[in-house]
């Protein structure tokens, strides 16, 4: 499939110079910014210059297949997209368009929690693509309980649970702005169209919006929250479980004890604690220690190809694509998210070849030098 989108730009810093021009800058920032000094931020993308590909010739590369398989979900070029809230600050048709898009190119989509469009509406746009959903665990269980039983409904395939926001980070940025989409209701329709969420209030959202958005802000955050309560969920639903946000091999352990389905190595882009591991540096602990038992996700400084095969060769069976893809929402709505997602497959596909690889499951250590 082939978008016709052509006054998008082709490279990523291009891209977020054109989702700059696009959107005020209040929405632009809280997409580009990090936490603190964005230390990790820059972090993400630098440890990626710290790995050269040492490429193999003469390899026959002329069929090549990019795809994964993870508990039940095709990847047709080992990637998704990764959970991004509040998508209505960036483009009117916010997730539907990304749903949309990621559906047209068979690539699967993560929902957010904290989305502009409802899940069940995300679904509709979505339609026969593959999507899972992304959990903030709400400190009120019985709203939590029923956002995962709605996803599964919905036709949602996996429930990935979102872990390094315990509480949010200091984003130095938007507290400059003074600009939170969560409190703007820009991420609130899983939460206002949910019948448990709306028992707690006294009056419908429509009639007393202000009210449950105080309520919905009381109750998003699980400081509390512990691998025993994580474990729950088992309870409530049988779909893959996913843990969002891991850096620490000991934690990867954690999962793989307590039987979770796969794990997402991820800082959440640098937006949670300033002065962390960048995501790549964490990565090949992490593969060392879950040693194939559980899918290892990866995020987090992905923005080309040849980054996909770096952390496929550091052990991640796939990884997720972020900021890259919402700037093409941005710049473009749902033909911008198609111009990214056929760009970056293009580029995925090249890099696989130049490498002197036919799979993409192929990448391992031995075609990575590290280099300063
Ligand atoms: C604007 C924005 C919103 C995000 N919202 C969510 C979210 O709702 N849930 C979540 O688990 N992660 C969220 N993330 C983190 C992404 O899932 C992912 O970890 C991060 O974007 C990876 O970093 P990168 O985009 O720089 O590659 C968000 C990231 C951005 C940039
Ligand atoms: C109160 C903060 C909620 C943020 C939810 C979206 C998100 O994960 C992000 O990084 O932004």
């Amino acid at each position: 499939m082939t978008v016709i989108e052509r006054s998008l730009p082709y490279s990523y810093s291009h891209l977020e110079k054109a989702a700059e021009l696009t959107l005020e800058k209040e929405p632009f920032t809280y997409v580009q910014s990090g936490a603190g000094a964005e230390v990790t931020l820059r972090a993400n993308e630098e440890a990626f210059e710290r790995w050269a590909i040492v490429p193999r010739v003469l390899k026959d590369v002329s069929s090549r297949n990019l795809s994964a398989n993870l508990l039940g979900t095709h990847l047709p070029s080992s990637f998704m997209l990764a959970p991004i809230g509040n998508q209505g600050i960036l483009h009117d048709e916010g997730e539907l368009a990304s749903a949309k898009a990621a559906a047209a190119f068979g690539v699967p989509f993560i929902a957010s929690t904290v989305s502009t469009f409802s899940l069940e509406e995300i679904a509709a746009a979505n339609g026969d693509g593959s999507r899972w959903f992304q959990l903030y665990w709400s400190s009120d269980f019985e709203v939590t309980a029923s956002m995962v039983q709605r996803a599964e409904t919905a036709g949602y395939s996996a429930i990935v649970v979102t872990v390094d926001m315990p509480v949010v980070g200091h984003r130095e940025r938007d507290l400059n702005y003074q600009y939170f989409p969560l409190a703007l209701g820009k991420g609130a329709a899983n939460f206002l169209q949910d019948p448990v969420f709306q028992s707690r209030l006294s009056k419908s959202p429509v009639e007393e919006r202000d009210v449950a958005l105080a309520e919905l802000l009381s109750v998003f955050f699980e400081p509390a929250l512990t691998w025993d309560k994580v474990q729950e969920l088992r309870k409530i639903t049988s779909l893959p479980i996913l843990i969002k946000g891991i850096l620490h091999a000991d934690d990867a352990k954690i999962a793989v004890d307590l039987a979770f389905d796969g794990i997402v190595v991820s800082n959440h882009g640098g937006r949670q604690l300033d002065g962390c591991f960048s995501s790549l540096d964490a990565l090949p602990a992490i593969a060392d220690t879950v040693k194939g038992r559980i899918p290892v996700l990866f995020d987090s400084g992905i923005r080309r190809g040849a980054d996909a095969v770096k952390a496929l060769s550091l052990g991640a069976d796939a990884v997720l694509l972020g900021r890259p893809y919402v700037y093409g929402l941005a710049a473009g709505g749902e033909n911008g998210v198609k111009h990214v997602i056929e760009q970056f497959i293009k580029d995925f596909d090249s890099a696989i070849a130049l490498t002197g690889l036919t799979k993409a499951s192929d990448a391992n250590r031995s075609i990575l030098r590290k280099v300063n």
